[in-house]
């Protein structure tokens, strides 16, 4: 027997992220997945169906590996990790009832990728810090890999981001698969905040491709970007990483390009003219970056790095800037 078998794992979260991380769990053989969302409609007809109706409605959630929860105190009991999936805006909500008590003990694994508004921190700081768990106690999900692909089973590859988790390197077994292959990789900061403010890159990307920028100008902003999320990451965590691995650059990458990028999608609706509320009310689906996008730049009040895409995305978005003339500021910046 492997230490995969009859691995308990919480998942927390119903969304389209939540629902691939189960499909990708539900290829070991023995694993059980105690699962809590906060839809009872969606808990009704999972136990029903074994599909969920709300995301990803096509992939098939096997009844045998998988108990669905209404209680996020009950789902949590001897779970060996516990998986965050839910939006970054929705964290303290879904795990309010929750104490230091329930999460004795086990692996804390952020799926998200965003921060706690208001507060601008992480998700492992926030958890580290609320709960009294160590980082050695918390991994990240990074890597470039949107749901629906996983859905379609095509080749995907995530990584296991920590400072120095042991179970990282199990987890990443753990998240291997025929179509997923999983790395475990020793620098927590650098993964979770690049996983951050790609975000906000897509959404930069979305809006000037619904402004009528072409590619050449993409292709100039997402090199910019990289230069622009290196600058930020090194003046808050400094040290050395190679950015341009699929950890950071392919995140980027497929964040920023993408058909199922909410992100860009979002940015895409801004850029054609649509308000924010418009825009949020139109997507069923959640878009990270635009509160990431607040996020960092209060941060940056204290840090003071030249963060000009970030900047041209929080006039649009919270300054009620045009869009066009913003981007042609921004234009000259580029090169
Ligand atoms: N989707 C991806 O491909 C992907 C890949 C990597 C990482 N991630 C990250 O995974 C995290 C989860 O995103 P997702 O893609 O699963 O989200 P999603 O598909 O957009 O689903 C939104 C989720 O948020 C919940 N929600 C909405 N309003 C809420 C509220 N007021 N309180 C509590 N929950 C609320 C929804 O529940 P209801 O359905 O009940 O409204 C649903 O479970 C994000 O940080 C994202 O960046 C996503
Ligand atoms: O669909 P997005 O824009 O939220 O991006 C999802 C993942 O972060 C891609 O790696």
């Amino acid at each position: 027997m492997s230490f995969l078998n009859n691995t308990k794992i919480a998942v927390i979260g119903g969304g389209s992220w939540a629902t691939a991380l189960i499909k990708i769990l539900c290829e070991q053989p023995y694993v059980q997945i105690r699962w809590w969302l906060r839809n009872q409609d969606d808990i009704n007809h999972i136990r029903k169906f074994h599909h969920n109706p709300s995301y990803l409605s096509d992939v098939n959630l096997s009844p045998k590996k998988i108990k669905v929860f209404e209680k996020t105190t009950d789902a949590v009991k001897g779970a060996d990790y516990i998986i965050l999936a839910v939006p970054a805006a929705f964290v303290q909500e879904s795990l309010q009832d929750l104490t230091e008590k329930h999460l004795k003990g086990k692996r804390i694994v952020s799926a998200i990728k965003g921060m706690i508004p208001d507060q601008n921190i992480l998700i492992t700081d926030w958890i580290s810090e609320k709960y009294g768990i160590g980082l050695n106690e918390t991994c990240v999900i990074a890597g470039p890999c949107h749901a629906e692909e996983v859905a379609l089973e095509k080749q995907s590859y995530l990584t296991i981001g920590s400072a120095e988790c042991p179970a990282a390197e199990d987890f990443a077994k753990l998240m291997t698969c025929r179509y997923v292959t999983a790395h475990a990789l020793d620098d927590l900061y650098g993964v979770e905040y690049f996983a951050v403010m790609k975000n906000i890159i897509a959404l930069a990307c979305g809006i000037t491709h619904g402004l009528g920028y072409g590619d050449n100008f993409q292709a100039v902003m997402v090199s910019n970007a990289m230069q622009e999320i290196g600058r930020f990451v090194t003046a808050l965590d400094p040290r050395t990483r190679d950015i341009s691995s699929s950890a950071y650059l392919g995140d980027l990458l497929v964040t920023a390009y993408s058909q199922f990028s909410r992100n860009r999608l979002f940015g895409n609706m801004i850029g054609r003219g649509y308000s924010v509320k418009a825009a949020q009310l139109e997507m069923k689906m959640i878009a990270e970056g635009f509160y990431a996008t607040k996020s960092i730049m209060e941060m940056n009040k204290s840090f003071n790095v030249n963060i000009p895409i970030t900047t041209a995305v929080y006039n649009i978005l919270y300054e009620e800037q045009a869009p066009a003339h913003v981007m042609e500021e921004l234009k000259k910046l580029l090169k």
